[in-house]
């Protein structure tokens, strides 16, 4: 399913945090978020998410506004990782990717041998079959964050929205976890910090600086040393990348942006 965003404008504690943002996911569509600390990206993906009201736009979920859609229906079509995570669940990993399941059942029943079977196959995507019955309060950072990337999984929604989904993995679990972003083609607006990722995974970026759309396009439109210096401040050459031929940013960590 496609998501629009239309002239979108949040303002929180009295000040304008996004202003007039207006970008497409396609359908089955890995659309990046990038931008500074501060720029407005997690603002976005949570108004997307519906924690946050407009002041100012919509979203549309194919042609439906998400905020008309009832609270089971928004999370049968879209999942969300987001950035604030609870650490203190008292779940063990199984019943945390469980609760993906709760936008289809009614209230109070258990678990149907689809939820079982869900579940099952969302934490084997994410490398996790063996950990089910382990506490998530135990689990490191890295793990905890599989463990949620399952349980958006087993929602099966149509849409992903996640927030730093890398944040806290390891370079081998960040390669894996892009790998399975790519491999299961579903409309996905996914948030990044590593340029170099996004540049690989994401088949267009919008950049967000102060809260103002300022490029969206291929990765290789838009990740210019131009907009790196004016956006990010940083001075940075771009080139291919040897092995996979996707743009590569190689960043002058001893100098910035002039
Ligand atoms: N509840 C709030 N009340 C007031 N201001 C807020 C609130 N939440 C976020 N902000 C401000 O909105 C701006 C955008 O924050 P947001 O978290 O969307 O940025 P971000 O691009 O995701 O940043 P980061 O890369 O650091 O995660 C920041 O200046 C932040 O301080």
């Amino acid at each position: 399913m496609r998501i629009a965003i239309e002239e979108l404008s949040v303002a929180l504690g009295g000040r304008d945090v996004l202003s007039d943002v207006g970008l497409i996911a396609a359908e089955g569509e890995i659309a990046g978020l990038v931008g500074p600390n501060g720029s407005g990206k997690s603002t976005l993906l949570r108004t997307v998410y519906r924690h946050l009201r407009p002041n100012a736009g919509r979203v549309l979920l194919a042609s439906r506004d998400v905020r008309s859609l009832a609270p089971a229906e928004a999370a049968r079509h879209i999942a969300a990782l987001p950035q604030e995570r609870g650490s203190d669940f008292e779940f063990t990993v199984r019943e945390v990717v469980a609760m993906g399941r709760t936008p289809y059942k009614r209230a109070f029943a258990g678990d149907d041998e689809w939820d079982r079977a869900a579940v099952a196959e969302a934490l084997e995507r994410v490398g996790l079959g063996a950990h089910a019955d382990r506490r998530f309060a135990q689990l490191s950072g890295g793990e905890r964050q599989r463990v949620l990337l399952a349980r958006a999984f087993a929602q099966q929604p149509d849409v992903l929205v996640l927030d730093e989904p890398t944040n806290h993995l390891d370079v081998q679990h960040q390669v894996e976890l892009l790998a399975l972003l790519r491999e299961q083609r579903r409309t996905t607006l996914i948030s990044l910090h590593d340029l170099n990722a996004a540049a690989s995974l994401c088949d267009r970026l919008h950049v967000l600086h102060e809260g103002v759309l300022v490029a969206s396009g291929t990765p290789r439109e838009v990740l210019t040393p131009e907009l790196l210096a004016k956006v990010f401040g940083v001075r940075a050459a771009v080139v291919e990348h040897p092995l996979t031929g996707d743009p590569l940013i190689a960043f002058d960590h001893r100098q910035a942006a002039p």
